[in-house]
């Protein structure tokens, strides 16, 4: 197959607004594809780099060869030659990287030029298009999408998955298992105004748990190796070393579980978010830093125990297996119940202790990796939404200096694009300000002297707001009211912001 193939597909897909005709571009290009060549097409037609980076930066793609006038590549010569820049290595690797992909681009006509530049800047990722791009595999493979969709939370590589549908079909899809080692997306939470409302919405007697305002933790255990994954996937085993040991002393020794780490003050109150993301994502003196600022774990969910899968089980059934597994005090705080009152007062409870709410819990829904499901309901005491930085003004008066005003988009999964809600530079505080404006320069994808400064959506920022009306200032036709910047989000990817269903969901009726 060759990159011209995919370059053409690429340009069909972003010119057709379609879902539908979208998802016809990318199957029939899949159906041509070899069984080594589909896994290259997935990840480059998903905006992705199969070695992820190349050691290359990105404005040393602005000043390279002129284009050929026939294309000749396949995606199999370019793949390798990618992987030959990568694995340069040493002194001098910078310029011998240069230099192959220089050789690279000779090789290709304009429109490749143009597609692989777009690929290695991370220009073409668009989390939207997975959605898209599950379909086009289900077409091409034959197979039922939920099949693609679940093998795909089971390993998280979608190219991987897509390759191994084309090859053997449902057979091979169910082939994907939990492996202990190889974390999956976790499973998330839908939101509700008030416990009343989210039990009713279970239809029973539930699981109310605190809501702890930490960092999400899948924890693997075989024999005596441990390790911890984020919720974007990111092995963080070596930032904290309390949850290993906790782990370790557990006298199962074949185990997936599922919890959340936490700052806690030495009176038991939560330190802020912000205290604990920065524990964990700090790599350096952590021997030092566990000692002033350690961390606490609390488990909810039980993946796997004794070597058994469970993620098909009920919560009920995945929870008692967790009881058994792990000590109490290991355990997030919960109560089961179908009484409304009593689950008011349980999540008044919480928040008088410092915690962000609580989570509801079906006894039933099995363990909906990566999915918003409704067998997680949150609910907190006020209105946030995950909203994607657009562009940002530059300041005046106090501001002088610095990327002030935000432009705020909800996700749109249909077009992989943001759509955009509102402004604000509420909220902000002068670090923030710095953070962002020095954050912002680096993604901004047009002239910086201008007033408003484009960037690439990447920044998810939390946002409070008093309620959503609708309004013709913005394309989506709603705006936020009195929108304010509570925090940076650095573990959600954009696509996993709040999309513009859910924004809509808030309108007033
Ligand atoms: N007892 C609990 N059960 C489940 N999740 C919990 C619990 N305590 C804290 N959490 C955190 O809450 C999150 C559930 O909400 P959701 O799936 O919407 O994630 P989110 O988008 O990060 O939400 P938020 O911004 O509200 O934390 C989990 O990802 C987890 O990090």
């Amino acid at each position: 197959m060759l990159l011209i193939e995919l370059a053409r597909t690429s340009a069909a897909v972003a010119a057709d607004s379609s879902r539908k005709a979208k998802i016809g571009h990318l199957a029939e290009l899949l159906r041509r594809a070899g069984p080594d060549e589909a896994e290259i097409a997935i990840a480059y037609l998903s905006g992705e780099l199969p070695q992820r980076q190349i050691g290359v930066g990105w404005r040393s793609l602005l000043d390279l060869p002129g284009p050929r006038q026939i294309a000749t590549a396949t995606v199999t010569q370019v793949d390798a030659m990618l992987e030959r820049i990568k694995a340069q290595s040493g002194p001098g690797s910078q310029a011998a990287r240069r230099e192959l992909l220089g050789e690279l681009f000779a090789s290709l006509t304009e429109q490749e030029q143009s597609f692989l530049r777009r690929l290695l800047a991370g220009e073409l990722r668009q989390g939207a298009l997975e959605g898209v791009m599950i379909e086009a595999i289900a077409a091409a493979a034959e197979v039922p999408a939920q099949e693609v969709r679940r093998a795909l939370t089971l390993r998280g590589s979608l190219p991987a998955v897509g390759a191994a549908a084309l090859r053997g079909g449902v057979a091979a899809l169910r082939e994907f298992r939990l492996e202990v080692g190889r974390p999956v997306a976790p499973m998330l939470a839908q939101s509700a105004p008030s416990v009343t409302a989210a039990l009713e919405k279970i239809g029973g007697p539930a699981a109310i748990e605190w809501k702890f305002d930490g960092v999400r933790v899948q924890a693997h255990r075989k024999g005596g190796w441990v390790g911890v994954f984020t919720r974007t996937l990111d092995d963080i085993t070596a930032q904290v070393p309390e949850l290993v040991e906790a782990v370790l002393a557990l006298p199962d020794d074949d185990l997936v579980l599922d919890g959340e780490v936490i700052a806690l003050r030495p009176d038991g109150r939560p330190e802020p978010f912000q205290v604990t993301s920065g524990r964990v994502a700090s790599r350096t003196d952590v021997a030092a830093l566990r000692k002033s600022v350690p961390l606490s774990v609390f488990f909810f969910d039980a993946l796997r125990v004794g070597g058994a899968d469970l993620l098909d089980l009920p919560g009920s059934e995945r929870h008692a297996a967790l009881e058994a597994a792990v000590p109490a005090e290991l355990i997030a705080p919960r109560i089961v119940t179908g009484d409304p009152d009593e689950g008011e007062r349980f999540f008044s409870d919480a928040i008088q202790r410092g915690h962000e709410g609580v989570v509801v819990k079906s006894p039933q829904t099995p363990y909906t990796a990566g999915r918003r499901g409704a067998g997680w309901i949150k609910v907190k005491p006020r209105h946030t939404l995950d909203l994607v930085v657009l562009a940002a003004e530059w300041g005046s008066g106090r501001r002088t200096g610095w990327l002030s005003n935000l432009h705020l988009g909800a996700y749109d999964p249909e077009t992989g694009g943001f759509v955009m809600l509102g402004k604000t530079f509420k909220g902000l505080t002068d670090e923030l300000l710095a953070w962002q404006t020095e954050r912002l320069l680096r993604l901004a994808v047009g002239p910086t002297d201008g007033w408003v400064v484009t960037v690439k959506p990447e920044l998810v920022v939390e946002i409070a707001f008093d309620g959503v009306q609708r309004s013709p200032r913005y394309p989506g036709g709603m705006a936020l009211r009195f929108a304010r910047v509570l925090r940076y989000r650095p573990d959600k990817r954009p696509e996993q912001a709040d999309t513009v269903a859910a924004v809509r969901a808030l309108l007033p009726r």
